[in-house]
């Protein structure tokens, strides 16, 4: 217990009334987090802490802790209710602590309450899977077919493709669709802390380990799907403990001294070639064979040209929906525009094109110069960087136009960071992150 408490640390707190309006906050929060108490006061808490959107603040109980992000810093914050009002204070800034120090902390909260997310349902079906071109059709009629058998799946295809959307609607049409899906990203894990996250561990398996054991994600799987994203990342050791448990349907805890019986449908999704890893030496080949079980190629959107224009109007009504904003149409030029570029990073790209489009437009129409910006504007601000605003790559001229957005919004607004944000209609902590990333006063 001594170690948590060496991990916690006084980040400042932040006072809110009943009404969950914030009536001030300490010294050290501003300096901090870099906020004005005039970007801070008379503001609603949830403006401020940005949580997950089914997660609310209403209600918590004294002492609780939970995550959230504050001006771009991922925080845990811990309440105190005092009568009327509420201190909301920052106990853990994450990207000040070491990734063991983070796993021994969340290790100590009560079970549940932080990793509640780690086990979802799934979330889309086949019918969210926007696209009618006659080879996306094809991939959605094999998928559908094979959802309901429990057989193994590999998702392959480039990045942004949809793996893990197809993943969740496989799982959706299954029988195990009442069951959790848990969705684990094997790049995103460290190698050390690998197995004790997938096979879980007993008492005392490690120093730092928690006193009553944990399952890992396969247990938490039972009876459901364990999504495997970018399984090309699975350590090799790792790689070797996975087959056994898919050839002997059982698994043991680190530390343990008994198997348990799995019931679970493994999918697994790989942006790499996972034959080209083989002959290097860097996958396994047994496991390649099991996991090839059934294979998906989810085709990029270079090879579906007919799907960008869908997909663009589905995220125009995505972020319509989500920005509170009223584009209706997409300028034919700016159409003519998105079906010629080649989309390197498929839909995720897409949508991160139009979202950024659409917190620039202003008006019913999503126009080329949205993405641009206007010319006369980009002479007025010429520290975008480049003579020519047009020329770079995309993400360059995207980059150039948003900062520009951001630089006008900041004058227009006369510096007041929450008016500019409302302008730009980005959170107030987006056009922090926004500002410290293109270097702005
Ligand atoms: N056909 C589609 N219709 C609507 N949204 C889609 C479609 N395909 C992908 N998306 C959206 O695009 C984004 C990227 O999709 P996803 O994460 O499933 O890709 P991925 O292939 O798993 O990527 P990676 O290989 O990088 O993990 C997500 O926001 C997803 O909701």
């Amino acid at each position: 217990m001594e170690n948590v408490k060496n991990v916690i640390r006084n980040w400042g707190s932040i006072e809110v009334d009943e009404n969950g309006k914030v009536i001030g906050a300490t010294a050290d929060f501003y300096e901090y987090f870099m906020i004005m108490p005039t970007d801070l006061i008379g503001k609603s808490i949830t403006r401020i802490i940005h949580t997950s959107s089914s997660f609310s603040l209403k209600g918590l109980d004294h002492k609780h802790v939970f995550s959230g992000v504050i001006s771009g810093h991922a925080c845990f914050i811990r309440v105190f209710r005092r009568e009327a009002d509420t201190l909301y204070t920052i106990i853990i800034r994450q990207d000040e602590l070491e990734y063991s120090d983070l796993v021994y902390f969340t290790n100590s909260l009560e079970k549940n309450k932080i990793k509640k997310n780690s086990v979802v349902q799934g979330r889309y079906s086949f019918e969210e899977i926007v696209g009618k071109s006659k080879e996306i059709e094809r991939v959605k009629e094999l998928a559908a077919r094979i959802a309901t058998s429990s057989s193994t799946v590999l998702l392959t295809g480039e990045t942004g493709t949809g793996k893990e959307l197809f993943a969740q609607a496989i799982h959706g049409l299954s029988t195990r669709k009442a069951q959790p899906f848990v969705p684990v990203n094997c790049a995103a894990i460290p190698d050390e802390l690998f197995e004790s996250e997938i096979f879980g561990y007993e008492a005392g398996a490690f120093s730092g380990a928690k006193k009553e054991g944990k399952p890992g994600k396969i247990e938490l799987a039972q009876h459901g799907t364990l999504f495997l994203d970018e399984i090309s990342e699975l350590p090799y050791q790792a790689q070797g403990k996975l087959l056994r448990v898919l050839q002997e349907r059982e698994v043991e805890r680190l530390g343990g001294t008994g198997t348990k019986n799995v019931d679970i449908r493994i999918i697994a999704a790989s942006n790499r070639d996972l034959r080209t890893l083989i002959q290097e030496g860097k996958f396994r080949q047994d496991l390649y064979y099991r996991l090839y079980v059934f294979e998906l190629k989810i085709p990029s959107l270079r090879e579906r040209q007919e799907d960008i224009l869908p997909l663009a109007h589905h995220f125009v009504e995505y972020f319509n929906n989500k920005l509170g904003s009223h584009v209706k149409e997409i300028d034919p030029k700016l159409q003519d525009w998105l079906i010629q570029y080649d989309w390197p990073g498929n839909i995720r790209e897409i949508k991160a094109i139009i979202e950024r489009g659409m917190n620039i437009v202003d008006g019913g129409t999503l126009t080329l110069e949205s993405l641009y910006f206007t010319p006369n504007f980009i002479l007025e601000v010429p520290s975008v960087g480049i003579n020519n605003p047009f020329s770079g790559t995309l993400d360059e001229v995207v980059g150039n136009a948003e900062k520009s957005a951001i630089q006008r919004a900041l004058k227009d607004s006369e510096g007041d960071r929450s008016l500019a944000a409302q302008k730009l209609k980005i959170h107030v902590a987006s056009l922090y992150r926004k500002i410290a990333k293109y270097k702005l006063k």
